[in-house]
């Protein structure tokens, strides 16, 4: 019998994987058997492989998307909004730069890199700024502390870090992954489950036996 294991893969430029990450930061104390991961990956990889298209690529999902993102995070008290320019940057930029620093961090210090994303997701899904160049790294690597800013964002640039991108991606895409985020539940009988959206840790908490997800506002004990 292994500890059970939740591989969580997510892209910053998701606001379902912000949400999905919060729920599961603040599952995390309560799960205590359960050994947690945050896992990097490249959603447009996800999108090209597994021949999926991005949600905002048809406009009446993209009008649900945008609606439905508001009241998840309002439900979970998440400080969401929509940033007013998001297809126009998506179209022009992407969030790979940004998932390799995590990487870079990830390496340092597994719990920079989770203040890191967080961050990156502040940024973009919250106060509607851009996470996409080199001024934007800087500003993000201030925020979180990191004292040698420069030095990391020159190391995100090295090969290795796009091959561990890849190599992240491709994980996930071995269990079918179409969107994100994608969450990779293996039990202690050493059995995967693979479940899509941060929509569906009610049924990860039943499949472990573990604590049911409650934002606080309907939970006296905060979860
Ligand atoms: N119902 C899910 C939706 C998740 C979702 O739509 N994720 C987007 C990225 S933010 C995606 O990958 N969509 C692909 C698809 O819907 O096929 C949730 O609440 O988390």
């Amino acid at each position: 019998m292994t500890k059970p294991r939740i591989d969580f893969y997510f892209d910053v430029v998701s606001p379902y994987s912000w949400i999905g990450f919060e729920v599961l930061q603040k599952l995390e104390p309560k799960w205590k058997d359960v050994s947690i991961h945050y896992i990097p990956f490249s959603l447009r990889q996800v999108m090209v492989t597994s021949g999926n298209r991005p949600p905002a690529m048809l406009p009446a999902r993209s009008i649900m998307l945008m609606l439905d993102v508001q009241r998840t995070s309002k439900f979970w008290d998440i400080p969401l909004n929509v940033p007013p320019e998001f297809k126009k940057w998506i179209m022009k930029y992407s969030t790979v730069g940004a998932m390799k620093l995590l990487l870079v961090l990830e390496k340092q210090d597994p719990d920079l890199m989770l203040r890191a994303a967080r961050e990156m997701w502040m940024r973009l899904w919250s106060r509607s700024e851009k996470i996409f160049e080199d001024q934007d790294y800087m500003e993000v690597l201030k925020v979180v502390g990191v004292k040698n800013p420069e030095e990391i964002i020159k190391k995100s640039k090295e090969e290795k870090y796009e091959k561990i991108l890849e190599e992240n991606t491709n994980k996930a895409l071995d269990t079918n992954a179409y969107g994100a985020p994608w969450i990779n539940v293996t039990t202690s009988d050493g059995e995967e489950h693979s479940f899509f959206g941060s929509d569906r840790f009610n049924l990860i908490a039943d499949l472990l036996g573990q604590p049911q997800p409650l934002p606080d506002k309907y939970s006296n004990s905060k979860l």
